[in-house]
Formats: structure tokens, C-alpha cells, sequence
């Protein structure tokens, strides 16, 4: 293995896989730390974590495990995943466990770079950007989990760390890699080890790439993974598919507003069935059941949780927000079980914390990587019988659950 990367959800995972596979890394994503050595032909190794949300000190030390296993396997380079509009709150989870990972390292210049141009999302003189509006006006404002109401990343990150954020700005990044280089050693020489790298375009974070070559420790989304496969010799290629048949069912307790916009177009169109959160909460629905109805029906079913930020809210202010949380991830979980048990092989879920529940409640160890179904979603296989589209909340085009269910078929 050469390249060892850690994400902090699901779905983030996967579209960072996404981007590696596509720049022809030979990749798999791991369901937390392994505990077997990784097959040798794999060049870059995914441990995704559900770690965006969890308290800071569980969060530092499951991404130190992390990178134990990883450099155990062998790996010259480390990458931490976080979300591309940078998640998280004035306690963490990214700073902290940058400055983990980095103490470990003996790493400086650490680059943190949440830009994914293909999804929208650029960094520009610090500030980061979801296609024409700041972070903060972007809906993630409203975030059930990690509302974010600064988009200054170099401010939001600065309670995090321990450290000084540095930063590299885009008239050093339009200059290329050897700018970008020399940009990243004056703000080391000042004394920062964190440092944000604004980028608004693939080549800029091919550039990035080029210049982080020789970093132990690169972090951000997974737009700036898109140039280091090129340092290690890979050449870009379409994953190996074959498609999956069999029944379909999707699951949504994603809240963002792309999500509610896929829900609301695949509903018109198809069986789907919304979650009330009283019934979720209280205990009152019954998982099994919804799996039965899943797969009692015709089209491309889905069972959904996903709410307008006032519902949310109301809901986190009557059981709590962690409360509220886990209990839906938990439903989602032993739906996906009981539908797959029934019979399932085509499950779709939208929504990080969501995702990372099912595919821990169906004790998935390994994904490999087919091809993209949209830009930061990948088709993937998890068994000989059963394939996944873990979908991110803001991603996916507004007929994504169709969309996906066609690829995963091989349709
Ligand atoms: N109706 C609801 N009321 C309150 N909380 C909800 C409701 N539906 C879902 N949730 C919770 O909101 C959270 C949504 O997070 P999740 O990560 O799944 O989606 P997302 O934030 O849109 O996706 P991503 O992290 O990929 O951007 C989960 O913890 C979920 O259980
Ligand atoms: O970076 C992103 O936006 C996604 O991969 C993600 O992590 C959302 O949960």
C-alpha cells in the first residue's frame, strides 16, 4: 500500500475512493480499522471512520489507530478526509485530529484544502465557497449536526488546533506547484503548521497535488486528492463493474437540501414511505416491517426521514439532537439488515451518518470501487450478492435514486 487515507464518514469515504479510482489508484475503503493486513495489490487503502460527529477524544483516537494499521501496511503518504464544506464545530473533530495525526507524523505543512470544484465547492482567499454562495448562506447554516456560520475557514478552524492556521493564497496557487511549494515553506518558516490552500479549479488542485508530493500528511476533501495518485506513477481509468440484479431499496435520513430535493422528485414517481420521527424515537415502528413493505413494492422504493430545517429543529428541541440522531441511524440500520436478509441487493442511502450506520449494521469490512454514478458518488461492492450507492447529503443530481439504482443493475 502506498497511500494511506482516513475519512471521518461514509460516504465521504467512498467519494474519496471515488476520485483515487478514477485517477487509476487500485483502492478499497474499509469499515473502521481492519484487523487483518490488506490484500497486496491494494495501492491506496480507505479506512472510513464515523468520526465527524463523536466526542474529539474518541475521534483522535480512532484516526490514530487508523494511521497505525496504515503504516503497518506500509504506506509513504497520509491523507485525513473531512467534508468539503468542512464540518465540524469549535471543538473539532477536523483540528484535533489534524494535529493528531501530524504529531505522529512529525509532519509540518500540513495542507487543509476542503475544495471540490466538480460538487461546487471552492476555497477562495480563505473563504469557502458552495457554488455562488458563501458557506455560511450555503444551507449548511442549518446543518442538524454541524451547522456552519463562518465561512472563514482559517477562522473556523482556529479554535480547533492548538497551533496557528497559515494560508496560501490563489495568486500563489494560480502560479503552480513550485509558487505553491515556495507558499507553503513561508508559512511554515512563520510558524504555521496548519495551512489552508485556497483552490477554485481541478488544475489547482492538480497543482496542489504536484507540490504535496513529498508532505507526509495532506488534508481536505477529496478534490485534493485528485493530484497525488499522478505522484505515484498511476495513469486515470474507469473501474471494472458488473452489475447487480435483484431488488432495490433506498434509504434517505439525510436533511440537506439537495437530498430533500431527490426525495421529493423520486416520491412523485415512486413508492416511498416518510418515517415519522414520534414513531422512530419512541420506538413505536417496527424495522422489520419496513423492510417487508420495501420489498412488497413495485418501482424503486424508499423509506425517508429527511425534513425541512424547522421539522428538524422541532424535533431536536423535543427528544434532543444526539438522541434524535441515533435513533434514526439505528432504524436505518436494522432496516437495511432486515431488508437485505429478506432479500435486497441493490441498496441505495443518502446522508454520511446514515450511510455509516448502515453499512455498520450490515457488518460490510470491505467496498471495492466501480464507476461514478455522480461527481463524489461511486457505484460499490460490498459482496458477491449485494452492491451500494452511499450518497453524501449535497450531492447527486435531483434524479440520483433512479440514477443510481440503474448503474448498480449495470443497466
Ligand atoms: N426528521 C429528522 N429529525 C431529526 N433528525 C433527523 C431527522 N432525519 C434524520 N435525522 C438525523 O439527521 C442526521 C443527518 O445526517 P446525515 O449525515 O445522515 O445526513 P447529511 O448531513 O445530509 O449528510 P452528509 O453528512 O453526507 O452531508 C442523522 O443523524 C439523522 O439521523
Ligand atoms: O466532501 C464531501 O462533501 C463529502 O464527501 C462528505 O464528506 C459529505 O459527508
Amino acid at each position: 500500500m502506498k497511500l494511506g487515507l482516513i475519512g471521518d464518514d461514509f460516504t465521504g469515504s467512498s467519494d474519496l475512493a471515488n476520485t483515487l479510482a478514477k485517477e487509476g489508484m487500485r483502492v478499497v475503503q474499509y469499515t473502521g480499522v481492519p484487523e487483518h493486513d490488506a490484500d497486496p495489490s491494494v495501492e491506496a487503502g480507505v479506512v472510513a471512520l464515523k468520526s465527524r460527529s463523536i466526542p474529539v477524544a474518541d475521534a483522535v483516537a480512532q484516526s490514530l489507530a487508523a494511521l497505525d494499521w496504515l503504516r503497518a501496511q506500509g504506506c509513504t503518504q497520509f491523507f485525513f478526509k473531512y467534508c468539503s464544506t468542512f464540518d465540524s464545530t469549535p471543538e473539532g473533530n477536523i483540528g484535533p485530529v489534524a494535529d493528531a495525526l501530524a504529531d505522529a507524523l512529525g509532519a509540518r505543512q500540513v495542507i487543509v484544502c476542503p475544495a471540490f470544484p466538480g460538487t461546487g465547492r471552492s476555497v477562495y482567499q480563505g473563504h469557502l465557497f458552495v457554488n455562488d454562495r458563501l458557506l455560511n448562506e450555503s444551507g449548511m447554516q442549518n446543518h442538524p449536526l454541524t451547522p456552519m456560520t463562518d465561512p472563514d475557514i482559517r477562522r473556523w478552524l482556529a479554535p480547533q488546533t492548538t497551533g496557528t492556521v497559515g494560508h496560501v493564497a490563489t495568486q500563489d496557487v494560480f502560479a503552480g506547484p513550485e509558487a505553491i511549494r515556495a507558499a507553503l515553506a513561508r508559512e511554515d518558516a512563520a510558524g504555521h503548521r496548519l495551512i489552508v490552500v485556497d483552490a477554485i479549479r481541478d488544475a489547482d488542485l492538480r497543482d496542489i497535488g504536484t507540490a504535496a508530493r513529498d508532505l507526509p500528511l495532506v488534508t481536505g476533501g477529496s478534490g485534493v486528492a485528485l493530484g497525488l495518485p499522478a505522484n505515484f506513477g498511476c495513469i486515470p481509468g474507469t473501474p471494472d463493474w458488473q452489475g447487480q440484479a435483484g431488488p432495490a431499496i433506498c434509504l434517505s435520513g439525510s436533511c440537506s437540501i439537495a437530498t430533500r430535493a431527490q426525495v421529493a422528485e423520486h416520491r412523485a414517481r415512486n413508492p416511498a414511505r416518510e418515517l415519522g420521527a414520534e414513531e422512530v424515537i419512541e420506538g413505536r415502528l417496527d424495522p422489520d416491517e419496513v423492510a417487508r413493505w420495501l420489498l412488497a413494492q413495485d418501482g424503486l422504493p424508499l423509506a425517508y426521514s429527511s425534513a425541512d430545517p424547522d421539522i428538524v429543529a422541532e424535533v431536536q428541541a423535543r427528544y434532543g439532537r444526539d438522541r434524535a440522531g441515533h435513533a434514526f441511524e439505528e432504524f436505518f440500520a436494522a432496516t437495511a439488515r432486515a431488508a437485505v436478509a429478506q432479500g435486497a441487493t441493490r441498496v441505495i442511502t443518502a446522508g454520511g451518518e446514515t450511510s455509516g450506520a448502515v453499512v455498520e449494521g450490515l457488518g460490510l469490512g470491505e467496498l471495492r470501487i466501480g464507476p461514478e454514478i455522480d461527481p463524489g458518488v461511486p457505484a460499490l461492492r460490498a459482496r458477491d450478492d449485494l452492491v451500494l450507492a452511499l450518497k453524501s447529503g449535497n450531492f447527486g443530481a435531483p434524479d440520483f435514486f433512479d440514477k443510481a439504482n440503474r448503474l448498480l443493475a449495470g443497466a
